[in-house]
């Protein structure tokens, strides 16, 4: 088994695993003990069986912060918290990536990525970002409904919006020609309209269904990395996957990517070779019943392989 090597990442290959046990950017109890699970299940050890260098200290520890006063700001619930957690997780993430290891960063929620993919920024400013999810998480303060701010974080990234002095460290580096989405099918009316107004490229369960996800994903690289040059983060919320195929999730759609076609995105973006950053958020444990639990757990941790260069033969 031979897989092509990467392009960004010196020999030999390593993986710094980022845990985060962080559910300040939504309301459900449980997400926060996501990545521990997910370490639980030895996702260390799978990946090293596939020939990476894993480097994981124990998970990332956020106690030092510290936000007993945190009002709501406009709607957004818990913003200091979710923005020093976020910056703390980038600085994190983008010192990894500077020592030239690729940071897998296991959610928690994705108010997250809003520091994840800052981190990759940081260090590669031309990376294009290819987000997986049934939302489009691009709320701004103006068309947040819920407030929760794990449905916001593009819009910071993008730089979208009115700025909140709370979130002053985001650089808002992310250009809207370099953000890919595909497996949306849950979309708020004010995000449906940023997604026209920012001439966003993405491909909804509809293009998954019509086209095909081969077709799909290359439709996709083309649009974010037409001479396949720029690095990736890949940003992987399990709820893409359909509800059938995950369950433990906070805010599960129905309609969503097969068991397969998850992988398959995957295992298409290791073979481009130019992966220098994945995320595996909004995996929940405490929903429902241990068999859920247990299959969502084992998903996420084979979802991370094939990214990872896990081949099928
Ligand atoms: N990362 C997620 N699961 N996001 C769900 C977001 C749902 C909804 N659009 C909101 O703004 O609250
Ligand atoms: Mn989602
Ligand atoms: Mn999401």
């Amino acid at each position: 088994m031979s897989s092509p090597a990467n392009k960004f990442l010196p020999n030999p290959k390593t993986v710094a695993i980022v845990g985060c046990p962080f559910r300040g950017g939504q309301a459900k109890l449980g997400v926060d003990n996501g990545p521990i699970h997910l370490a639980e299940a030895g996702i260390v050890g799978q990946l090293e069986e596939i020939g990476w260098k894993v480097a994981f200290d124990g998970h990332h520890q956020f106690e030092d912060i510290h936000t007993a006063d945190d009002p709501p700001i406009g709607k957004l619930k818990n913003p200091r918290l979710v923005s020093k957690v976020a910056e703390s997780v980038a600085r994190v993430v983008g010192g990894h990536a500077k020592n030239g290891q690729l940071p897998v960063t296991l959610g928690g929620d994705h108010s997250l990525a809003m520091g994840t993919i800052s981190g990759t920024l940081d260090t590669y400013p031309d990376a294009c970002v290819i987000w997986i999810d049934a939302h489009a998480d691009i709320n701004t303060v103006e068309t947040t409904d819920s407030g929760n701010i794990h449905g916001m974080p593009v819009s910071f990234l993008l730089g979208i919006g009115s700025k909140v002095p709370e979130f002053s460290w985001v650089k808002a580096a992310l250009k809207p020609e370099r953000l890919v989405y595909i497996g949306l099918r849950d979309l708020d009316s004010g995000e449906k309209r940023l997604l026209k107004e920012h001439n966003i490229k993405a491909f909804s369960m509809h293009e998954v269904d019509k086209y095909g996800i081969g077709k799909v994903v290359e439709m996709a690289l083309d649009h974010v990395n037409p001479k396949r040059d720029l690095p990736i983060h890949l940003s992987f919320d399990i709820d893409a996957l359909d509800p059938s195929v995950a369950p433990s999730t906070g805010t599960p759609v129905r309609g969503g990517l097969t068991f397969r076609e998850g992988h398959y995105i995957c295992e298409a973006i290791h073979e481009t070779g130019l992966l220098v950053a994945l995320d595996l958020m909004e995996v929940n444990p405490s929903i429902d019943d241990a068999e859920s639990v247990c299959q969502t757990v084992a998903v996420g941790c084979s979802l991370v392989r094939s990214a990872l260069g896990e081949t099928l033969l």
